[in-house]
């Protein structure tokens, strides 16, 4: 679903204070879907070197295929790059569109220069990224110039954090020898801090598989979408984003897409906006987030009514008041078990809890937002889903449904 064809659900609108967002041009039931959206670029959230193997070529650079980023299952078909044979697919046709586009030969050359690039490996995780995505949008620029245009398009400027990243690329990006973009502005330190901002701003991480067992799910991919990018965030969302990568058809060539669902019923006129962060973060780490990372003070109901707690008092302090047990690993965030028993017009302190109540999944390590299954013509479904562990509940009883994991979501 292109924005186009969404159009008739919002519109781009410019808000005071938060640059372009999209309101509800129409009532927008729960569960319907908002948007469907393709990366204009994808590329690995992986070290450069695997960590668990940073010497031998012979064992596989990524448990994931470098296009389309589907698990790779060890029953699996996969295909190595024949040139580099670092970088591992999950079918020849996965191959063949890569060698094309996202694993070009300039690219293929470009990552086997940074893989032995002794200053770059010791660099941080987020430095070792930013040249993956530096190179990524190169080759954008010249497999589709169109696309490119739409990553320059999307808001982003540069930062004293983006500035120092393109100090210390741009040395390394243009001894790769890429190709050129345009004569004006070339390899300019100031273009590699634009696009780098940009990614900061906008990019999506797709993550690796959930486990209960994991208490910091890691990504496997970031993507820049251009229609989801326009999204503001607000700390309550009224939506969220949803991705079906493993679990979409095997020759579905839009696995990565994502896709933005309705948590609840919202009026005409009314923004939609996704929470950029997991919604269980505290005040103060909210705040910080969005203010190194994003660029802006958050406003939002929710933060309104945090900002006049006292240093102390958090939602644990709340559900101590009600003789909740406390969940000592988790004494920085929300649980949702805290929650439980405090009706919202009971707790002036806390009008918010009903959201987590019924919003927030309480699977161990997951903290995903539930939404509604899509509405089936014009009624809606009882059926919450997961975006993080994909668990399907029912909105009655909040019973699992079982044997329901990783549902695929087509349009
Ligand atoms: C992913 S973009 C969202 C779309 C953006 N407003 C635009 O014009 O393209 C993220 C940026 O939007 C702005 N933004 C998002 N949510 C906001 C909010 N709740 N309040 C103020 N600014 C916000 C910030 O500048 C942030 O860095």
């Amino acid at each position: 679903m292109s924005l186009a064809a969404a159009g008739s659900l919002f519109k781009v609108v410019e808000i005071q204070g938060r640059g372009r967002g999209l309101v509800a041009s129409c009532p927008i039931r729960a569960g319907q879907v908002v948007l469907k959206d393709s990366p204009v670029l994808l590329y690995s959230a992986l070290p450069l070197i695997p960590q668990s193997s940073p010497s031998s070529s012979s064992t596989p650079a990524s448990c994931f295929c470098d296009h389309c980023f589907r698990i790779l299952l060890p029953s699996s078909s996969t295909v190595s790059c024949p040139s580099c044979q670092h970088c591992r697919f999950c079918s020849p046709k996965c191959l063949s569109i890569a060698l094309n586009s996202s694993h070009s030969s300039w690219v293929c050359q470009a990552l086997s220069h940074l893989r032995v690039n002794p200053v770059l490996l010791q660099q941080p995780l987020e430095r070792q990224l930013q040249a993956r995505f530096l190179i990524s949008a190169y080759n954008l620029a010249q497999v589709s110039p169109s696309d490119f245009q739409i990553l320059l398009s999307v808001q982003g400027s540069p930062d004293a954090a983006t500035a120092e990243a393109a100090q210390f690329l741009h040395p390394l990006i243009s001894s790769l020898c890429p190709p050129p973009i345009n004569p004006q502005n070339g390899f300019s330190i100031e273009l590699i801090a634009a696009l780098l901002a940009k990614d900061k701003l906008n990019a999506f991480g797709l993550m690796q598989p959930f486990s209960e067992d994991d208490e910091q799910r890691s990504v496997r991919a970031y993507g820049i979408y251009p229609h989801a990018s326009l999204f503001n965030h607000d700390c309550l969302p009224n939506a969220c984003r949803f991705d079906y990568v493993d679990t979409s058809a095997p020759d579905d060539n839009h696995n990565t897409d994502i896709i933005i669902r309705m948590i609840h019923d919202v009026p005409e006129g009314r923004e939609i906006c996704l929470s950029y962060f997991p919604v269980n973060e505290n005040y103060s780490s909210r705040q910080k987030r969005l203010s190194e990372d994003y660029g802006f003070t958050c406003s939002c109901d929710r933060c309104n009514v945090e900002a006049n707690w006292s240093d102390n008092d958090n939602v644990e302090d709340d559900a101590e008041d009600e003789d909740e047990a406390m969940d000592e690993d988790q004494d920085e965030s929300l649980a949702a078990s805290d929650t439980e028993n405090i009706p919202p017009e009971e707790n002036s302190d806390f009008p918010h809890a009903y959201f987590f109540l019924r919003y927030m999944c309480d699977r161990k390590n997951c903290w995903g937002t539930l939404a509604p299954l899509p509405p089936n013509a014009d009624t809606p479904s009882t059926v919450m889903e997961c975006n993080v562990c994909s668990n399907l509940k029912n909105d009655d009883g909040f019973g699992v449904i079982e044997g329901q994991d990783g549902v695929s979501m087509e349009d």
